[in-house]
């Protein structure tokens, strides 16, 4: 990691997707009490399924871990069943949310204008976005990769973000739980045109916005993934579950 005055702490964020029931709180308590003895480089955070939002937000309360959401509904409050909102999240404890995920994009058809409308939610509840972007294998081996990538930042990212805190993660959804990873070049190379759209959008602020990878994020190579240029940080799925795993990407940043 290129580290300078302007440059704010890197975020390690763990990201449980469906995954965790009740005793996966040890887990957190566990990443909590590492953290609190030994303050890392990183801010932390862990995005619980919802279920277990409030009770992570109650088990950390004090602790130098945030919680997060992972998704959020772009209104306020309304009859959309099975939905949660920024403010929901909020009131269950979090400080986060993940938003844009290609689990999501993929998986609910989500378009980068729905993405832009939920960052707009996120922030007038007063919740940091992490807005996730990322190529398909099929892209990236069509030469695609940083145009799509690049797309999808000019179209999900609102100009109501300016001056906000956020992040930005990009992801290769070829590299997400399969043990796969980009080069360091070519991480850098994405990252290299994300930062380049966030001055453009963003002057100095764009400058300093973290931009997280996340993909296969291991303890076995976080350190080299964490030292790549302009990577602020990871979004962590598999290896956050176990404080382990976890503490020892916290600890490579
Ligand atoms: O999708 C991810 C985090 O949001 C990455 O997941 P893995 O770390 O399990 O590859």
């Amino acid at each position: 990691m290129t580290v300078s005055l302007t440059t704010p702490r890197p975020l390690i964020a763990g990201n449980w997707k469906m995954f965790g029931l009740e005793a996966s709180l040890d887990e957190a308590r566990a990443v909590a009490a590492a953290v609190s003895e030994a303050p890392p480089a990183a801010r932390v955070a862990i995005c619980p399924p919802a279920t277990l939002l409030h009770r992570l937000a109650e088990t950390l309360s004090g602790e130098p871990v945030l919680v997060g959401g992972q998704d959020c509904h772009p209104a306020a409050q309304g009859a959309y069943t099975g939905d949660i909102s920024a403010a929901m999240l909020v009131d269950a404890g979090a400080r986060l949310v993940i938003l844009g995920h290609s689990e999501r994009r993929g998986g609910y058809g989500e378009s980068c204008e729905l993405v832009a409308s939920k960052v707009e939610a996120a922030l007038a509840a007063g919740l940091e976005p992490i807005i996730c972007c990322g190529e398909s294998l099929a892209q990236r081996e069509a030469g695609q990769a940083e145009a799509i990538v690049t797309g999808q930042i000019r179209n999900s990212l609102p100009a109501s973000l300016a001056g906000q805190a956020f992040a930005v993660a990009y992801e290769p959804i070829w590299a997400i739980g399969t043990g796969l990873t980009p080069t360091t070049a070519d991480i850098a190379a994405i990252h290299k045109a994300i930062r380049a759209i966030l001055v453009e959008r963003f002057g100095d602020h764009g400058a300093s916005v973290p931009i997280l990878y996340g993909g296969s994020v291991k303890p076995e190579n976080a350190a080299e993934i964490l030292a790549t240029e302009d990577v602020g940080g990871a979004l962590v799925g598999g290896a956050s579950l176990k404080a382990k795993d976890f503490l020892a990407i916290i600890n490579a940043a």
